[in-house]
């Protein structure tokens, strides 16, 4: 059984900030935001956590085995660095989905997002003790996406290519099994899951390809940490790309075998 400690990290505030005392220019809005998403990458990459960017006001972060002392460290730190300041709402659950949720309620029930007097929320359950089994990270990615479209049309149809794969992965995972799903860049594409079968990565690679035409494979991974579940799916997704194979579960033996 997985148990995945997620935590929200929500901008306070943020879009009042944005237009006050007037619109602020598009280009210093989108460098906060990213050297925001950038610092908190870093600091929990040094944790094993993983963050992903999401709509980049509200970030998620897969935070197994980081504590409520961290948390307030970074809380403290963007504080003092940046001109906003982060709420954080971290909870526990078996589905990533159900986490997310907890945390998220956490953050709502303390007030708006848009309260200029809601913020600094540090509100949260945190994980006592960590398990090899806690996460199942799936690395997805398109096959050949150099060949088939990088190389072949412009970038922007390359993009929308990737994006209808994206949006139809990440609806199917969420359905069928409240895994959440993140575009990483490039082809790529996290999903934090819950305890699933090969059958169930099988599945949804079909789904994809039937509803969008693309073709994608995975490699599936577990592990304590964001960064050790996720570290061993990139390793079974080279199992992928060496057998010619559309799944790999890191560990299982190959069909055949
Ligand atoms: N975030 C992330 N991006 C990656 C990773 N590996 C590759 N990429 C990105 O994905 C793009 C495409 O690389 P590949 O997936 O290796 O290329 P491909 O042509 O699809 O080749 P195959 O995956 O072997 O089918 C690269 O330009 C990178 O932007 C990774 O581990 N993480």
């Amino acid at each position: 059984m997985t148990t995945t400690q997620v935590t929200l990290v929500q901008i306070d505030n943020y879009g009042p900030w944005t237009v006050t005392p007037e619109p602020r220019r598009e280009m210093d809005l989108q460098t906060l935001q990213s050297r925001l998403f950038a610092d908190i990458a870093q600091f929990v990459g040094h944790r094993d956590a993983y963050v992903f960017f999401t709509r980049f006001d509200n970030m998620i972060a897969v935070t197994n085995g980081v504590d409520d002392a961290a948390h307030a460290a970074l809380q403290e730190s963007i504080g003092n660095r940046y001109p906003v300041s982060i709420s954080l709402g971290t909870a526990v659950a078996e589905r990533p989905v159900d986490a997310l949720t907890s945390a998220n309620r956490r953050l709502q029930t303390e007030g708006s997002a848009q309260d200029e007097h809601r913020t600094e929320v540090l509100a949260g359950e945190y994980l006592a003790e960590t398990t090899d089994t806690d996460l199942q990270i799936a690395h997805f990615d398109v096959v050949d996406v150099t060949g088939k479209y990088t190389d072949q049309i412009n970038e922007f149809d390359t993009f929308i290519n990737v994006e209808r794969a994206y949006a139809s992965l990440m609806h199917h995972l969420r359905e069928a099994h409240g895994a959440l799903s993140f575009f990483v860049g490039g082809d790529n594409i996290i999903s934090v899951c819950p305890d699933l079968p090969e059958r169930a990565f099988t599945d949804a690679v079909s789904h994809v390809e039937s509803d969008v035409g693309v073709e994608l494979q995975v490699g599936v991974g577990t592990g304590s940490s964001a960064h050790e579940a996720g570290f061993t799916a990139k390793h079974a997704l080279e199992d992928c790309r060496r057998d010619g194979t559309s799944v790999e579960l890191f560990g299982a033996p190959a069909i055949g075998d």
